[in-house]
């Protein structure tokens, strides 16, 4: 089989099907992403991927390449995990790479073969790929088209792909769907749940899925607005709520919201997709999920501002955090690298140190300044910001910052320290 895309999710597609025992080709028109993955470098930070990637390639069952003859002629089964990111200036998916991705290759089609969408993609999409390849594989060439969205996070990529929590189909034949259960065996006899059904369903299963979870932070963070607004205290009201089994307490942790490369933009393409299907009502619902997530980002900003007594202009800023969720080093629509730039544009001299995070965030946001260590970053600071939440971060003693920073001051846009235990050592402390 083949997998179109290396990216975040293309990789992990790719070694994850190498491991339970497939025969596959990873491309990309990314010549130095294929170079360093055949040299069995994954080219971003995802724990466990590296090792995985070695051993299915020494094995012989994972290469890589950037020829899509290569691809065409090699294998009968192609996954497309293209990039689908916000277009630019407006709120809808950009399709051009799943569409020049699902041209290049149908027209080097010429027998059976399965291509299986996994992009996230907005809904009537699998059905004009089906045309496209319709239009472009050979006469006679029995090209089945199947959309099978990906639920994958960053950080557990590798558990996520080898053991999903579910497989969502969506097929317009049976043969379809006998091809999928075929490719999916091993992980379907470990009894994941399939859900099979028609291409719009599954592409709007895959938004829904994301929308809800961005719901549940923008809810949570809405609570927050008025436990600030009332004197009350969001982080027991969070732990009440989750012991009710039908809300459950996962995603609902307030702060300074969510960020990547998938949720905001994800609300957005729904957003845009249900203004053109005439559903002003539930375009304005999904806006306020998009709404109230910006909003904490200028709640930090402010926080940070009234601690240092109104200006941040000539003050020293120690940033911790630029990738937009610990365990990645991905720093797309990274919430903590929004609020570092909205303090260097107000005049603060900011230094953000990242634990893997720091070269992407270098490459998208080159005025900010960077600090290989913890102690860079905090030296001489007026005000620490605690953007994101680093597993080696939380719980952290003062102490550790002490003997850097000018001014013990720190906002906690994460809820990751214990405040009486900062405030007893002297400190200035706002989650
Ligand atoms: N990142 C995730 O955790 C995740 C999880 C589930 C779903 N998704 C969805 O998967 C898709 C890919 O996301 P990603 O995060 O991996 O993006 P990415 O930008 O990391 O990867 C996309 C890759 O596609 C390659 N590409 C672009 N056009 C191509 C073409 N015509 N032929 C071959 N390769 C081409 C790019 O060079 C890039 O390497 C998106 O639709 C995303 O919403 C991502
Ligand atoms: O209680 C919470 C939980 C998360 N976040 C933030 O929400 C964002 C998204 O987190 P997460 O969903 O773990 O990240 P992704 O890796 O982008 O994964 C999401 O997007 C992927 C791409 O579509 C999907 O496959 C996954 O199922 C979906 O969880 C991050 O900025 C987190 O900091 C919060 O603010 N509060």
């Amino acid at each position: 089989m083949s997998v179109i895309g290396t990216g975040y999710l293309g990789t992990a597609h790719a070694v994850g099907m190498a491991e339970l025992g497939h025969a596959v080709i990873g491309m990309d028109v990314d010549r130095e992403k294929i170079a360093a993955l055949s040299a069995c470098e994954v080219p971003f930070f995802e724990p466990g991927l590296t090792e995985l990637l070695r051993k299915n390639v020494e094995a012989g069952r994972l290469r890589f390449t950037a020829s899509y003859d290569e691809v065409a002629a090699d294998a009968d089964i192609h996954f497309v995990c293209v990039g689908t990111p916000q277009l630019p200036g407006a709120l809808g998916a950009d399709l051009r790479w799943v569409e020049s991705a699902f041209t290049e290759l149908s027209a080097r089609l010429t027998g059976p073969a399965l291509v299986v969408g996994k992009s996230t993609v907005p809904v009537g999409t699998a059905r004009r790929m089906a045309e496209v390849v319709r239009r472009h594989a050979a006469d006679g060439a029995r090209v089945e088209v199947t959309w099978s969205p990906e639920f994958l996070r960053e950080g557990h990529a590798v558990e996520d792909t080898l053991r999903p929590d579910r497989l969502v189909f969506g097929v317009a034949s049976a043969r379809g769907e006998r091809l999928l259960r075929e490719v999916y065996r091993p992980v379907i006899e470990h009894h994941c749940p399939v859900v099979v059904t028609d291409y719009a369903t599954a592409e709007l299963i895959k938004v829904s899925a994301n929308t809800f979870l961005a719901m549940k932070i923008s809810f949570i963070n809405a609570i927050a607005e008025i436990c600030e607004a009332a004197g009350a205290d969001v982080l027991p009201l969070a732990a009440a709520l989750g012991h009710d089994e039908r809300i459950g307490g996962s995603f609902l942790g307030p702060g300074l919201g969510f960020g990547g490369g998938c949720l905001p933009k994800d609300i957005r393409a729904l957003l845009a997709c249900a203004s053109e299907l005439g559903l002003g009502d539930v375009a304005a619902f999904l806006h306020q999920i998009d709404v109230i997530n910006l909003r904490r980002r200028t709640r930090v900003v402010d926080a940070g501002r009234e601690m240092l007594g109104g200006r941040y202009a000539g003050r020293r800023v120690c940033v911790l955090g630029a990738a937009f969720k610990p365990g990645t080093d991905d720093v797309r629509d990274s919430p903590a690298l929004a609020v570092a730039q909205a303090v260097l544009d107000e005049g603060a001299d900011v230094v953000v140190h990242d634990p893997v995070a720091t070269g992407g965030a270098a490459r998208s946001h080159p005025r900010l300044r960077y600090a290989g260590t913890l102690a860079g970053a905090a030296k001489d600071a007026d005000l620490v910001m605690l953007l994101t939440d680093w597993t080696e971060w939380r719980g952290m003693d003062p102490a550790v910052l002490e003997p850097w920073v000018r001014e013990r001051t720190i906002v906690d846009a994460r809820h990751a320290l214990s405040p009486s235990r900062w405030r007893s050592a002297g400190w200035n402390y706002r989650a």
